[in-house]
């Protein structure tokens, strides 16, 4: 048998907290970025409830004040849905709110808003050197700046319109004040197309936006609140477990009482529940961290701590939740009540009095609680409608959606006057109802982002049956018909497989009469089906209705399948996963070794866990340590290994120092000497 050389640790090793990066393999404990904003409060808020729905109130987000705006009053006076929900700016309002205080803060002139113009909405980055402009004082710089720059996020807002490059005031956007500028079509003169000199922006249209109050999932060309309509990042962290004691019973005419430290609790579990009064994640805007409670530390007496406080994440009907920066799912929430255990909170360290043994009747250690996993998670919404829908920008879908159902959403001739998507309730006589959706227009090049279409596509994927509404007056029907269905087709092949409707509208032009019968014939050649109406005059709308209501009984019997599918899923398999991991063998580890720096790595979960609830303050605890590393086989594989004298060694978050003995023996003379020998000391 080779000679091993004896290994052990002298009485001045060193242990200190590990400073060095982790390497890999800590799937559950994500490093914890930097949070950009302001951490809240470990205990639980709740989202704030929706906003109270009130008559009259447009449920669409618009950005103009509508031209030609109508509402037309409900056939079926039913509940609405409302998405947008009162926290959704109305922006042409605000723009007109634009008070002369500010304008002259900022001391730039305010010109005519030009409000006439179609404009277009932009972001800025937050990563912009702009925040330095905010707190700047040196205001002929700054004006100097801002000209050139063309745009500038007074709170990362940026909103350009029209073509000359003008600063035109602030805009108010859900309490995030910004600049409004008109844009030059190249104002910075180099001749190049770009975004008005703005640095760090695309060209195009495309130029990205970061809010202070959420860190929603960054998407080009789509202002904040409608990208956090259906998309949220947020943190949870599962409670500590509270830290065990060390206490011995001192009581009169009691000699020896005994060990009396009682166990840490346990943390808090961190639940993800289904809210059924929820339409948006716009709520995780305001509050992105989820912290459940830390369990009380164990008392004296043996008396344990107190459980953490749960957290409960309340969520909207519909909603995927993956790991931040990952592909796989990890949850989908499709109905209200549904409820998962997502993090299980840290187990309490144990006191003293859970080492008394036969051969240590007063043991001096106790542990520190576990730390309770920690994830940053990526919540997409997909909306659970029945019937979604879809068709180019300035159809008539909204105003279908008015006729239908109890909606109101705003109405006007210009493309894009929905920006965010409308749900509606349509109730039938017999005592049925379905939900309709109406989405945004679609463009050509939709599924590659153009519009709005892209953002809010992956809604139709939940829905049943689609009405897809055509423009009769546009110039070629046929044309936008088969656009838009190519754009289904192009975003998620599963989308065109779909039942759908073609509901050919504005019958009551006479262009789009004209063109009826040819339209018409190409569909009926094709195999479709088409129906005419004119949403304005509620003519053909019924009939539209009815015929998506029968697409829908027919896919019930699939649907209802794939429903009962979905309960036996099991909802806490991240916690099983985190319990398993948890539960890993302290005798399965790895060891990296780093010649150059002469460290050695030895990763376990199971060992990594041990030494973050070894509780230094105790003298019994290095005893136990090193017993661990000797028992678990880690000194033996690294002597085996060729560790050298002086060599680092690092557990988990501790690192020490490796020292050899003079003398070798076979094996057991090895476990036998270092394990009285390592001896472990703070770092300092
Ligand atoms: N004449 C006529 N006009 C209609 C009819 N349906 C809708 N319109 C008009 O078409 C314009 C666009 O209607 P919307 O319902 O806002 O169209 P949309 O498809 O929701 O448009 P986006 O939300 O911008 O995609 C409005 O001015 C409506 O008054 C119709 O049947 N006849
Ligand atoms: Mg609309």
């Amino acid at each position: 048998m080779a000679s091993i050389s004896a290994s052990l640790f002298t009485s001045y090793a060193i242990v200190r907290p590990n400073s060095r990066k982790q390497s890999r393999r800590k799937p559950l404990r994500i490093p914890n970025p930097k949070p950009k904003f302001n951490t809240q409060s470990s205990r639980y808020k709740s989202p704030p409830e929706p906003a109270v729905l009130s008559a009259g109130e447009a449920t669409t987000y618009s950005r103009l004040p509508p031209k030609e705006d109508f509402l037309v009053p409900s056939l079926n006076p039913s509940p609405e849905v409302k998405l947008s929900e009162s926290a959704v700016p109305k922006i042409e309002n605000q723009i007109g709110d634009l008070s002369s205080e500010e304008e002259e803060e900022e001391g730039v002139e305010n010109g005519d808003l030009g409000l006439n113009e179609k404009f277009e909405i932009y972001e800025g980055d937050s990563g912009l050197e702009y925040d330095e402009e905010i707190d700047d004082d040196d205001g002929e710089e700054d004006e100097a700046e801002e000209k050139k720059v063309l745009g500038f996020t007074g709170r990362k807002s940026v909103y350009r319109y029209g073509n000359d490059g003008n600063y035109k005031g602030i805009v108010k956007e859900h309490g995030v004040s910004a600049k409004l500028y008109v844009f030059g079509e190249d104002d910075d003169d180099d001749g190049d197309d770009d975004d008005g000199g703005m640095p760090g922006f695309d060209s195009g249209q495309s130029v990205n936006v970061s809010d202070d109050e959420g860190d929603c999932v960054k998407e080009k060309g789509v202002p904040a609140v409608m990208r956090c309509f259906d998309r949220a990042k947020i943190y949870v962290k599962a409670g500590d477990g509270g830290n065990g004691v060390v206490a011995f019973r001192r009581e009169k005419f009691v000699p020896l009482g005994g060990p009396s430290g009682g166990d840490g609790g346990r943390g808090g579990n961190v639940y993800v529940e289904v809210e059924g009064s929820m339409n948006s994640l716009l709520p995780f805007r305001n509050s992105m961290h989820f912290r459940a409670g830390r369990g009380a530390h164990g008392q004296g007496r043996m008396q344990g701590g107190a459980k953490g406080e749960d957290v409960v994440v309340k969520v909207a009907p519909g909603t995927v939740i993956r790991e931040a920066d990952k592909e796989e799912v990890l949850l989908e929430l499709l109905w209200p009540g549904q409820r998962a255990l997502l993090l299980p909170g840290g187990r309490g360290g144990r006191g003293n009095a859970s080492f008394k043994s036969g051969a240590n009747k007063v043991p001096r250690i106790a542990e520190n609680g576990e730390v309770g996993p920690e994830m940053w998670l990526e919540l997409e919404l997909k909306l659970v409608a029945d019937v979604g829908i879809v068709g180019a920008p300035n159809a008539g879908k909204s105003t279908l959606l008015s006729v239908i159902s109890a909606a109101q959403p705003a109405i006007a001739n210009y493309p894009f006057t929905t920006l965010l998507p409308n749900l509606g309730v349509v109730s039938f006589d017999y005592d049925s109802t379905i939900v309709v959706a109406d989405l945004p227009g679609l463009l050509e090049g939709a599924h590659r982002g153009f519009g709005l279409g892209h953002e809010f596509l992956r809604h139709t994927e939940r829905c049943s049956a689609l009405v897809h509404v055509v423009d009769g007056s546009g110039p070629q029907p046929e044309l936008e018909f088969d656009a838009v269905r190519l754009e289904l087709e192009l975003f998620n092949p599963e989308l065109a497989e779909k039942p759908y409707i073609v509901a050919y509208n504005k019958m009551d032009l006479p262009e789009a009469y004209e063109k009826w019968s040819s339209f018409k014939e190409m569909l009926q050649a094709r195999g479709i089906k088409p129906f005419c109406m004119s949403a304005v005059k509620r003519e053909g709308t019924h009939e539209v209705i009815c015929a998506a209501y029968e697409l829908l009984r027919k896919s019930k019997r699939e649907k209802q399948e794939l429903e009962g599918l979905k309960n036996l899923e099991n909802l806490n398999h991240v916690a099983d996963m985190v319990h398993k991991q948890r539960s890993a063998s302290i005798n399965e580890f790895e060891i990296f070794h780093d010649s150059s720096s002469n460290t050695w790595r030895v990763i376990g979960s199971g060992l990594e866990r041990f030494v973050q609830m070894t509780n230094w303050r105790y003298v019994d605890s290095d005893k136990r340590f090193q017993h661990v590393l000797e028992a678990c086989g880690v000194n033996k594989s690294l002597m085996k290994l060729g560790i050298k004298e002086g060599h680092i060694v690092i557990v988990g978050e501790m690192e020490m120092v490796w020292h050899d003995s003079t003398h070798s023996s076979g094996p057991s003379t090895v476990k036998k000497e270092s394990s009285e020998s390592i001896k472990w000391a703070k770092w300092k």
